[in-house]
């Protein structure tokens, strides 16, 4: 402990594309975020653009390299060619590789590792290759994560949101957090990092990262963004911060 926040932006983008005006402002928010504390901004450009625009892309970049050397973009998404060459374009430190179809309202799954073992694989070897850590969106269950590390990637992300949507039931929170917990420790044998997001809240977070210490960092959009409305982007970073620590 403590884990690294990353904060996506996909929610800013959103309320942004209401309108044709430049206000909120990805950018703006994004330096907000990194000025208040944020390890890094994570963003999942969909096929659709109904968030965050490609061209969003290189300007994220620009900010973290001209004001914030040593923070880390993180770039998520289904590894089509047309997403992997956006990818090369921006060069994050990080990729986040999620099995979503493009009509998918949301990221809900995480890959079938034996079905895309040979996908997988190729994919991970060339972006390892030009140099970025790549994470593998996971489900969780423990029994996955040995055919995980047989990708050759770096870290899996755990799909948290079974887990943020028992926010009304105590019971079903605790079962999902000793599964996260499994998964979290079963990967860890495996010689994999740990990366977790969806749905995660300042009430959720803590309960995950006492539970899995070796968790090194949580993306967060929604709940972090829904969050802001009410005590602003810096105080709801500073807020999420201090979840991360597991207060
Ligand atoms: C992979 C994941 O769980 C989220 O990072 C994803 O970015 C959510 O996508 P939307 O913001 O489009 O719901
Ligand atoms: N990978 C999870 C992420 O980036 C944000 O998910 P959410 O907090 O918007 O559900």
């Amino acid at each position: 402990m403590p884990c690294e926040l990353s904060v996506n932006l996909n929610a800013v983008a959103m309320l942004r594309n209401r309108r044709d005006l430049p206000w909120p402002s990805v950018e703006g928010f994004g330096r907000i975020a990194l000025a208040a504390g944020a390890h890094g901004l994570t963003v999942h450009p969909r096929p659709d653009q109904r968030h965050v625009r490609f061209s969003d892309l290189p300007v994220l970049r620009g900010l973290i390299d001209r004001e914030f050397p040593g923070a880390e973009f993180n770039i998520e998404g289904y590894p089509s060619e047309d997403f992997l060459q956006l990818v090369l374009a921006n060069r994050p430190e990080q990729v986040t590789l999620v099995p979503d179809d493009p009509s998918q309202p949301t990221s809900d799954h995480g890959w079938d590792f034996a079905a895309h073992a040979a996908l997988l694989r190729g994919v991970v070897a060339r972006l390892k290759g030009e140099g970025m850590r790549v994470s593998l969106f996971a489900d969780a269950d423990p029994a996955i994560m040995e055919r995980a590390a047989e990708t050759g990637c770096d870290r899996v992300e755990l799909y948290t949101g079974p887990y943020g949507g028992t926010h009304s039931d105590p019971l079903a929170a605790e079962a999902w957090l000793e599964r996260l917990g499994a998964t979290g420790d079963a990967a860890q044998a495996a010689g994999l990092g740990l990366n977790a997001g969806h749905d995660l809240t300042v009430a959720n977070l803590p309960p995950l990262v006492r539970r899995l210490p070796q968790l090194a960092e949580v993306s967060i959009g929604h709940g972090l963004t829904a969050d802001a409305l009410e005590h602003g982007m810096a105080g709801s970073v500073r807020r999420f911060v201090s979840a991360c620590r597991g207060d």
